[in-house]
């Protein structure tokens, strides 16, 4: 079809006004923003499990209603990931080369989750109590499109150990992207869309993982089959990790000098697309992570000295 680019307007899931690209045709307005990469484009799931669904088309280029918020959100954050990668890690899209970038929102009902399906990004609206629309939190659309750049790069299988590096990977970059945009920042996951009638909670801490009862330490890692061998549990291990590698703190008698988030994002960034492989567990995470740090900042920097800390403060060797 033809058309011009031009700015939606719109209201997001917590009720913010915010703008995106939109393209301009004879039909009307459709959530597609052909200024990044092969495009951002965003559908209407209709409250099925077919996906994409239909490309989401507005008559005025205002999306004010209250069905609107979801697709504003993730439309929005999914740019805004994008351009995390782009002007922060110099990455074009999850693939390197531009990849459109696929979000249906509306998908299913009550659908208590969001994901990554292979292809597309997916977002549930939650059943209300519980969640609200899941796109309506930047940490869970930058968690979302991590997996992404992780299923191009070291493509680590969602399962057991491999899989909570996965897991804690997109966790990181959530947070690192939240922070980017200083979207009201913060080490935690899903608070903006998590239990919307208690405040202040989360689904997740990276600082604290045991508030949601997962492990901040390897040697309290859970070694049952659910949730695909923990892939959501000991998650908890890699993002105390982290927390401890930006920030610093001393985590079960062992001292850790933090670096700050943007040498955390390097590390993480080049760890992840350089060293890990689909196989890797805890252990590999560690001596990947070193060797990153060490093409980064020097093997005798103070950079590789914290990598060291931070892996041994979660009782990773
Ligand atoms: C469609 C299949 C779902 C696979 C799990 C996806 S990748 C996932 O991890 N979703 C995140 C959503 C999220 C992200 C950041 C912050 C809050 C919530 C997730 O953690 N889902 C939880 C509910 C889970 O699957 O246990
Ligand atoms: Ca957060
Ligand atoms: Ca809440
Ligand atoms: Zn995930």
């Amino acid at each position: 079809i033809s058309g011009t680019v031009v700015t939606g307007s719109g209201t997001g899931v917590l009720g913010d006004s915010k703008t995106f690209k939109t393209f301009s045709t004879a039909d009307g307005y459709y959530m597609f923003d052909g200024t990044r990469g092969n495009g951002i484009y965003t559908y209407d799931g209709r409250n099925q499990t077919r996906i994409p669904g239909s490309l989401w088309l507005d008559a005025d280029n205002r999306f004010n209603t209250s069905y609107d918020r979801a697709a504003v959100d993730a439309h929005t954050y999914a740019a805004w990931t994008y351009d995390y990668f782009r002007n922060v890690h110099n990455r074009n899209s999850y693939d390197n080369a531009g990849a459109e970038l696929v979000s249906t929102v509306h998908y299913g009902r009550s659908y208590n989750n969001a994901g990554w399906t292979g292809s597309q990004m997916i977002y549930g609206d939650g059943d209300g109590y519980n969640f609200r629309a899941f796109s309506g939190s930047l940490d869970v659309v930058a968690h979302e499109l991590t997996h992404a750049v992780t299923d191009f790069s070291a493509d680590l299988i969602y399962q057991n150990e491999s899989g909570a590096i996965n897991e804690s990977m997109s966790d990181i970059f959530g947070t690192l992207t939240e922070y980017h945009f200083n979207n009201n920042p913060d080490w935690l996951m899903g608070e903006d869309i998590y239990t919307p009638g208690t405040p202040g909670d989360a689904l997740r801490s990276m600082a604290d993982p045991t508030l949601a009862g997962d492990p901040d330490h390897y040697s309290k890692r859970y070694t049952g089959t659910q949730d695909n061998g923990g892939v959501h549990i000991n998650s908890g291990i890699g993002n105390k990790m982290a927390y401890l590698l930006a920030n610093g703190g001393t985590h079960y008698g062992v001292k850790v000098t933090g670096i700050g988030n943007d040498k955390v994002g390097k590390v993480m960034y080049r760890t992840l697309t350089q060293y890990l492989t689909p196989t890797s567990n805890y252990s590999h995470f560690r001596a990947s992570a070193v060797r990153a740090a060490t093409d980064l900042y020097g093997a005798s920097s103070a950079e590789v000295a914290s990598v060291k800390q931070a892996f041994s403060a979660v009782g990773v060797y």
